[in-house]
């Protein structure tokens, strides 16, 4: 089923290129940087970028931010809230929360691909508090209790 998101292109960011596909069967689309003029994050800084456009997802959709993996490998450079949150009633610019965990300086260029968007349907969920839980053979156990 295809899912039709309202996307909204921001003022002064007409020469910002939408996200994009970069392959038939991608999961995400990449999203640009949308910076006025080249950004540099140095070694351990973090840094909001902008993607230059906002969304009106339907109601059971929401959309991840997630790093590429291009850069995270050569560069180190990384989404810090990954995967970012996007809720569907958010109407404002989508932002990209990227770090530099790598040792060098490294560059933002407008229109620069810099993470990608993978859209996700949310299950519609409500809590029902109760005095007991059922019982499972895993019970309570957590955390490697397994075994390595
Ligand atoms: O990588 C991200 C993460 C979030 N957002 C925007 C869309 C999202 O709907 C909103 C809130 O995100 P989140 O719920 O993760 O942050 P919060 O710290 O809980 O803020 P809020 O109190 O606004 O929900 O911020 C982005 O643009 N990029
Ligand atoms: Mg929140």
């Amino acid at each position: 089923m295809l899912h039709y998101v309202q996307i909204h292109r921001l003022p002064g960011n007409e020469d910002v290129k939408l996200p994009v596909k970069m392959s038939e069967l991608a999961a995400g689309f990449d999203l640009h940087a949308a910076v006025p003029e080249p950004v540099v994050l140095q070694p351990g800084e973090r840094k909001l970028i902008p993607a230059g456009f906002a969304m009106a997802m339907p109601a059971e959709l929401e959309a991840q931010i997630r790093p590429r993996s291009g850069l995270a490998f050569k560069h180190g450079i990384t989404c810090l809230n990954s995967p970012g949150t996007i809720d569907a009633d958010y109407r404002g610019e989508v932002k990209v929360l990227l770090i530099n965990l790598g040792q060098e300086p490294f560059t933002i260029e407008r229109n620069e691909r810099i993470a990608q968007m993978v859209f996700q349907t949310v299950p519609a969920v409500a809590f029902a508090e109760v005095e007991e839980l059922s019982e499972t053979v895993r019970g309570t156990g957590g955390f490697g209790h397994t075994g390595k």
